[in-house]
């Protein structure tokens, strides 16, 4: 078994009488960012729920280095107890705390030195570039200063696994290239391995080795993103590689 593994084993998850991911089995390995992409209401947060244990699969198993972090129906393994750092959509910042206070609900204070957290929490927020905005709110903050506050309670874990939900979406693009640049460096430096969900395959390259692809709940393709695109299986994919050659 390698070390520090995530793995879906048969993964099924339904709500109702919608079946959003059917029988999916799948391995995450630590170095190794991946993207998971597809078209809208594939399932890719669904899944991206699963491995940070938001959600419990209806059906199969959710592992950790061979651990079973979830199976059929229960969470078994926490959000907080999984090595992982979470950042979504929808940022989920405290508007009535400051920034250090939203890093510092990340990290859990109760086991170490009170003086210790705050200075990992500060830590966290000088290597996402924002040490001078410790002190603001969040309705103060542009919304690239917001992602990065967002980022710095993601990473101030040291996470093993740092899972990203389209977590640029609205930003313009010079933002986003940078937020990129400073998450590659920053897995870089703390040893995290990212697993980003997206829509758009051009952010596959910017930040991932390997491609998982998408369709009503099932993956049709993974591998790395050149090579699939030398003949893609997905309708994704094969309009991306139209577009890349006009
Ligand atoms: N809590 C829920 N209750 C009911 N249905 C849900 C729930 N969460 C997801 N679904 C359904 O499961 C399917 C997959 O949803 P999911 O959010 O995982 O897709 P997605 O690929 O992330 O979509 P998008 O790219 O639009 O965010 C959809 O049909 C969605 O409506």
């Amino acid at each position: 078994m390698n070390p520090a593994q995530f793995r879906l084993e048969g993964v099924s998850k339904v709500f109702g009488d919608q079946a959003a991911l059917s029988e999916v089995s799948l391995d995450f390995k630590f170095g190794q960012h991946t993207a998971i992409i597809g078209p809208s209401g594939c399932g890719k947060t669904t899944l991206l729920r699963l491995l940070a244990g938001l959600d419990a699969p209806t059906a199969g198993k959710v592992l950790l280095d061979g651990r079973t972090l979830s199976a059929s129906g229960r969470v078994l393994v926490p959000p907080h107890s999984r090595h992982i750092g979470l950042v979504f959509q929808d940022l989920a910042l405290w508007p009535n705390l400051s920034a250090l206070d939203n890093v510092l609900l990340g990290l859990p204070g109760l086991r170490h030195a009170r003086s210790r957290v705050r200075a990992q929490a500060l830590d966290a927020l000088e290597r996402c570039g924002i040490p001078d905005l410790a002190h603001a709110r969040p309705g103060r903050l542009s919304g690239g200063q917001q992602q990065r506050v967002a980022i710095a309670r993601a990473i101030a874990v040291r996470p093993k696994f740092l899972l990203l939900d389209e977590p640029f979406a609205g930003l313009d693009l010079v933002t986003k290239d940078a937020l990129f640049d400073q998450i590659a460096a920053l897995c870089r430096a703390l040893g995290s391995t990212v697993i980003l969900v997206t829509h758009d395959p051009a952010e596959v390259a910017q930040l991932c080795e390997r491609v998982v692809v998408l369709e009503r709940g099932q993956v049709v393709e993974s591998g790395r993103l050149g090579e699939l695109l030398q003949a893609p299986q997905s309708s994704l994919l094969r309009r991306f590689k139209a577009h890349q050659q006009m």
